[in-house]
Parts: structure tokens; sequence; C-alpha cells
């Protein structure tokens, strides 16, 4: 399988996290959105919305990081990462679209007018972030991964957001149900030496 993407890119991370989870073997392919490789029509013939991370299995093209992530587990059989009980799973769905819709989007919201832009700083969106993090807290209360006992697909997607908060300097001691998870992430979550790696090239752009 191909598998367009950048190291730094927290949604590639992600699915780089569960192909290892899985066992899938992913071809990787360096795409330079600084240099808008995502724009060439080779590209855009195979994801129209140009984004990545973006996964080509045969003549099926994925794309949308945990749409990915759960197509891996699926194909790869890996049922415990997200189980069919339909309770179990609608938890990891809400935690999933929150990943995606509130905490990963107010990072965006904040950081990337600043890193891309030029723009300065807003602390309204700061506060934003900070309140996010909180939900997570609190969805954490009493529970030791992100949707229950057992490590799933929200673990995965949501600890590429949240290290990408912390490789900011954003200061996750303050949530501790986060902190204590987020360690506990760093030690069970398979492939979280890519996210690692990752990170340490995504920490560039604050430099
Ligand atoms: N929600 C998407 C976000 C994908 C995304 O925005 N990727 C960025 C890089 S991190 C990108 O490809 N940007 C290029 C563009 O929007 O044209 C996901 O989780 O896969």
């Amino acid at each position: 399988m191909d598998f367009y993407y950048m190291p730094g890119s927290a949604p590639c991370r992600a699915v780089q996290m569960t192909a290892a989870a899985v066992g899938a073997d992913l071809n990787l392919k360096f795409l330079n959105l600084m240099a808008g490789e995502h724009m060439k029509p080779e590209f855009t013939k195979i994801n129209p919305q140009h984004v990545i991370p973006t996964l080509v299995d045969g003549d099926f093209a994925l794309w949308e990081s945990r749409a990915v992530c759960v197509y891996l587990i699926e194909k790869f059989g890996k049922e415990e990462l997200f189980p069919k009980c339909p309770k179990a799973r609608a938890v990891i769905n809400q935690r999933l679209y929150f990943d995606m819709g509130t905490l990963y989007q107010k990072f965006a919201d904040y950081y990337y007018p600043q890193l891309f832009a030029k723009a300065p700083a807003d602390p309204e969106k700061f506060k934003a972030m900070e309140t996010a993090m909180g939900f997570f807290n609190t969805f954490l209360d009493g529970s030791k991964y992100a949707a229950g006992d057992s490590l799933t697909v929200a673990d995965i997607s949501l600890v590429a957001t949240v290290s990408t908060y912390d490789a900011a300097g954003f200061d996750l001691t303050k949530y501790p149900n986060v902190n204590k998870w987020f360690q506990l992430c760093k030690s069970t979550v398979p492939g979280y030496d890519i996210n690692q790696a990752g990170i340490d090239e995504f920490k560039k752009f604050f430099d």
C-alpha cells in the first residue's frame, strides 16, 4: 500500500502508528507540502482534496486519517482496536470526532496562523485550546484509556494530537488525567517511536 505523508504531520503519524499496531506494511511516499507537491496533477488525480495522509491500496484511495486508521484495523482484522460492540464503538467514534473537530481543530486555530502566516497569538484561541484539553481531561476521569480500559484507535488518534500540543510547549501538567494517559500511551501505543521521530520534525517549525 502506498502512503503519501510527511513525518511532521499529526494525522500522518496517527496512520503510521495504526499501521504498526496492525502489522501493515506502508510503502512511504514523502510528499513535500512546502514545495506544493500535493497540488500537482499526479497527486490531485489520486486525491482531489489534496491532503495527506492518503493511502492507496491497489485501485482504492482513501484519506481522512481516522477513516484510514479504521480501514487498516478492519482490513487486518485487529478488532480489539475498534470493537464491534455498539456502545464501545460509539464511545470510540465520539472520541475520534472530538479529536478531529475539537481538540486538533483548536490547536490548528491557535498555532497555524502564527506558524504559517506570521500572525500574532490570539489569547481567545489559546483559551479555546485549554477548554478542549479540559474536556479530554474530564473524559479520562476513571478511565485508563481514551475510550475505556483498553487501547483503541481513539488513543492512537488522540496521542498524535496531544503529543503535538506537547511539542508546541503546551503545558499538559495542568491536566493530570491527560498527562498520566500520555505517559501510558508513550509506552503502550505500537509505533510510538515513529510518532516521536515525526514530532522531532514538527518541532523544527517552532525554531
Ligand atoms: N482531517 C484531515 C486533515 C488532513 C490535513 O489537513 N492534512 C494537511 C497536512 S497535516 C494537508 O495535507 N494540507 C494540505 C492541504 O490542505 O492542501 C485528516 O485527519 O487526515
